[in-house]
């Protein structure tokens, strides 16, 4: 759908420059996406992995992160191949709803309520990142967070329009469960991709 070099505003690598790869198609539904034009995989045409590399390969950042749209509606296998070849560290954004493929480097795995996540996710992610909507999204946060590898790094990130009312909700809650970190996509607050 589109790639652009930018710095990573969310989780774990929030605040390192990277090449975001957004590849089209979501069948997910999270009604608060922020990225919805991404969800027709037709709308967005072909291009080949070769070509996107080659591009990302300009900037001086040596960090890829791959994101949709739902990323694992494809198969991801030459990509990370390719990007690997170029000496790219291979990230990736995913809800989870389909079976991983390519080898990856860090896997951010944030699970939505509106399809299930594939088992195969829990041992393989290195960042489990819940969107708070509401207040009764930490106890589903917890639920997920008991199912991770025991090194997974564990973020919070309010949904963007509610951040103004979750986000002291989030400050207590990692404060008495300081195993959790805040993300705040923190690109948005900068006005860059
Ligand atoms: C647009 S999604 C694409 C990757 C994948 N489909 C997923 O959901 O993980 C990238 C990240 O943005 C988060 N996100 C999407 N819309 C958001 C919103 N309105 N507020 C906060 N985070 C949001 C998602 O949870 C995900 O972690
Ligand atoms: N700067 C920036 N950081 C991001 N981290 C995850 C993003 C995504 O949409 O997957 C994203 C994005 O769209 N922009
Ligand atoms: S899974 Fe990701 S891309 Fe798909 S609708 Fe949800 S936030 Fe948007
Ligand atoms: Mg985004």
């Amino acid at each position: 759908m589109e790639a652009f070099y930018t710095i990573q505003g969310e989780g774990f690598y929030q605040g390192n420059a990277a090449y975001f790869i957004r590849l089209g198609g979501c069948d997910v539904g999270c009604h608060w996406c922020d990225v919805k034009e991404s969800w027709d995989m037709d709308a967005h045409p072909k291009v080949e992995i070769k070509q996107i590399v080659e591009e990302a390969a300009k900037y001086p950042g040596r960090m890829a992160v791959v994101t949709g749209g739902e990323p694992l509606m494809h198969n991801l296998d030459l990509l990370c191949e390719t990007l690997h070849t170029y000496g790219f560290r291979n990230n990736i954004e995913t809800s989870g709803a389909y079976p991983l493929s390519g080898k990856w480097d860090w896997i951010c795995f944030s699970p939505k309520k509106f399809k299930v996540p594939h088992q195969g996710i829990y041992a393989q992610a290195h960042e489990l990142k819940v969107i708070i909507y509401n207040k009764s999204d930490f106890a589903w946060a917890e639920d997920f967070a008991d199912r991770m590898n025991p090194a997974c790094k564990l973020f919070l990130q309010p949904e963007w329009s509610r951040s103004k009312e979750m986000l002291p909700l989030i400050v207590e809650y990692i404060k008495s469960n300081p195993k959790w970190e805040v993300s705040l996509q923190i690109h948005k607050y900068m006005n860059i991709p």
